[in-house]
């Protein structure tokens, strides 16, 4: 379809095709700067007359105009990329039926991306995620964008910790295309379990055994971000901006994302993304659960404490290393949308199954998983480590902007471990500051990485987790059903509970005695306690031996990845010019 309509004063020359919603100012001298092209795929919606949507609905009524709001990139000039804003034109007709007719063709071209896009979505909303503003984001950000798009949803605003995950796993979701979370990682860690809990359950498969090849997720997740690190939303869309991600939600964007299982024994004990850390990572949050009410900040000082006891904890790591010709954590590379690595990985991963199913739009599908490959080598080292790291991604954050592991990918099956051996308190400290800018954290004398498909932790000899597993689970157990039924359990108290008992254990009777003091001391010398804890994904884990495995683009998100030159403004961290690692630059 083609007219000529007026935007404003200006006269332009409208045409909807298939794929592109183009208009172009009919101003010979300056035809060629003046076009804008929308894919028919980033249209979000159509309306009648002169209406706006953000920051609150307004309807002009006008018989000959309609407007048309599609994604836009940026929203200002100095907005960083990566960040995507509403873009909102309106058109004037010569006539009604002129407009209807414009109306209509152009609704008919969204109704037929309907089938790539959600149409009907459950939202879990945390009312006391990050600074408390979930509620607020969703109902003046994201649900007038939905009902723009014409998406309907399912809001539950939660009342208690693990609400989320429970819903998912145990109620009636036909009829719904994804499940969306208005809050942060802990958030998104509810949606995770629940989503890969009701697959497996569905597909009658155990989670328990570290071995099974577990079956991918077809309802897709959205992240609205409302917490305090937001990382997993950072690293798969670039920025953490609730308008942006539920765009990415509307136009049906779909990225695979790998996950990592961690076991105990034979007992699943949780499933991460961004981090699987012991030492520095765990010993962060298990500070931090007791200054919540600080709010995001709760890390940054809980940093600085862990830093200043200087602790680094004996362990063996082993891992199996992943195939070394197809990428490496060191190839200063990054994992942006439409990744060559990750779609490679792809074929590798889901040999038998169509290709373009495992394009960017969301689709719901069918998927098998090859299980062919074999097991290889264990890699097996032994030491003291500040700090043991897992990432299934990079884990970029606006704390962090490049990330753990600047080069890692979002899907190509693979995690990577960081280990930072024992060192001077300045040392740490160089090593710390390099995720803050561009310097490689991975060019210092105590730090390796590799790129791996599984790695097992264990103590050393006398310090192994308590013997008393069996009681231990139990307490989870109960403290898992009681989050289900005692509205006011919040998460800390299972993980303030577990890590005192984690203080405890590997301590015999006189070690006990030494307690009180070596808390104190290990404000100021590397002497106690012996033992970490693993941070998984903002958890704290209630083991400490524990065997970790990466599931190949397990899940899918409504989102596409970092577009090339989001986080542009992220090589010039500090003032400090860009190296060379930044997404511009690769
Ligand atoms: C000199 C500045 C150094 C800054 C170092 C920044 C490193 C930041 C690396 C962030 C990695 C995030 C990985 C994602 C983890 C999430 O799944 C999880 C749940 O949200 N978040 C955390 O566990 C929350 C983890 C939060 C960790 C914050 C660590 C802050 C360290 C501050 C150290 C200050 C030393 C000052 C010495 C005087
Ligand atoms: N109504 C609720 N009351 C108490 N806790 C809740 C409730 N709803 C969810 N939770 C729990 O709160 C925890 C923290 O929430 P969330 O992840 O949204 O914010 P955050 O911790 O501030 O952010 P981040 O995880 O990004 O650091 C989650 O693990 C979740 O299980
Ligand atoms: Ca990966």
């Amino acid at each position: 379809m083609e007219s000529v309509l007026r935007v404003g004063k200006k006269r332009y020359r409208v045409i909807l095709n298939g794929i592109h919603f183009s208009w172009t100012e009919l101003d010979k001298k300056n035809r060629d700067k003046k076009t804008v092209s929308v894919p028919v795929s980033e249209l979000i919606g159509v309306e009648k007359g002169r209406v706006e949507i953000l920051p609150q609905k307004k309807v002009e009524e006008s018989e000959q105009h309609f407007t048309v709001f599609s994604v836009m990139r940026g929203s200002c000039r100095s907005s960083p990329s990566g960040l995507w804003s509403v873009g909102r034109t309106e058109f004037y007709c010569s006539s009604r039926d002129h407009r209807d007719h414009w109306v209509t063709q152009l609704k008919t071209a969204l109704a037929a991306k309907s089938g790539m896009r959600p149409q009907r979505l459950l939202v879990f909303i945390n009312p006391y995620g990050g600074k408390k503003k979930g509620v607020q984001i969703y109902r003046t950000l994201a649900s007038p964008l939905l009902e723009l798009a014409g998406i309907s949803a399912h809001v539950v605003v939660t009342e208690r910790a693990n609400q989320a995950r429970d819903h998912i796993l145990k109620k009636e979701l036909t009829g719904f295309d994804g499940v969306v979370c208005v809050g942060g990682d802990g958030m998104f860690s509810e949606l995770l379990h629940g989503v890969i809990g009701r697959t497996q359950q569905e597909a009658g498969l155990s989670e328990h055994d570290p071995t099974v090849t577990l079956q991918p997720c077809n309802l897709h997740i959205g992240i609205i971000p409302a917490g305090s690190t937001d990382c997993v939303c950072f690293a798969t869309v670039g920025v953490n901006d609730p308008v942006t991600s539920t765009l990415h939600i509307i136009i049906g964007d779909s990225q695979p994302l790998d996950v990592c299982s961690v076991h105990h024994q034979s007992t699943l004990v949780r499933y991460s993304v961004s981090l699987v850390g012991y030492g520095f990572y765990g010993d962060v949050l298990a500070e931090s659960e007791k200054h919540r009410w600080m709010g995001p900040l709760r890390y940054d000082y809980s940093g600085c404490v862990t830093y200043l006891s200087n602790r680094s904890y004996s362990g063996t790591v082993q891992f199996l290393p992943a195939d070394p010709q197809v990428s490496s954590p060191r190839d200063n590379t990054r994992c942006l949308s439409g990744c060559r690595v990750c779609s490679e990985s792809t074929e590798r991963l889901f040999p038998q199954s169509d290709a373009s199913s495992h394009t960017s739009s969301y689709s719901p599908s069918q998927y098998s998983q090859d299980s062919s490959q074999s097991e290889g080598d264990w890699v097996s080292i032994e030491g003291r480590f500040k700090c043991v790291s897992l990432t299934c991604m990079s884990s970029s954050c606006p704390r962090s902007p490049l990330g753990l592991s600047p080069a890692a990918h979002l899907a190509d099956g693979t995690g990577d471990l960081i280990l930072v051996r024992e060192t001077h308190a300045l040392g740490f400290l160089k090593y710390l500051h390099r995720h803050t800018n561009t310097e490689d954290q991975f060019d210092l004398p105590f730090v390796e990485v590799h790129r791996v498909r599984a790695v097992k932790f264990s103590l050393p000899p006398g310090e192994e987790d308590s013997e008393d597993e069996e009681d231990e689970e139990k307490q989870i157990e109960g403290w898992e059903s009681k989050t289900e039924t005692d509205g006011s359990t919040h998460k800390s108290m299972s993980q303030q509970h577990l890590a005192e008992k984690r203080d405890e254990r590997g301590m015999g009777d006189d070690k006990k005695k030494k307690k009180k003091s070596d808390f104190l001391c290990g404000l100021c010398c590397s002497r106690a306690p012996s033992v970490s804890v693993w941070n998984c994904d903002g958890e704290i884990l209630p083991f400490t031996e524990i065997l970790c495995r990466v599931h190949g683009q397990l899940v899918r998100l409504f989102a596409r990845g970092i577009e090339d030159g989001a986080g542009s403004r992220n090589c010039r961290v500090g003032n400090r010019k860009c190296k060379g690692r930044c997404v511009l630059h690769t």
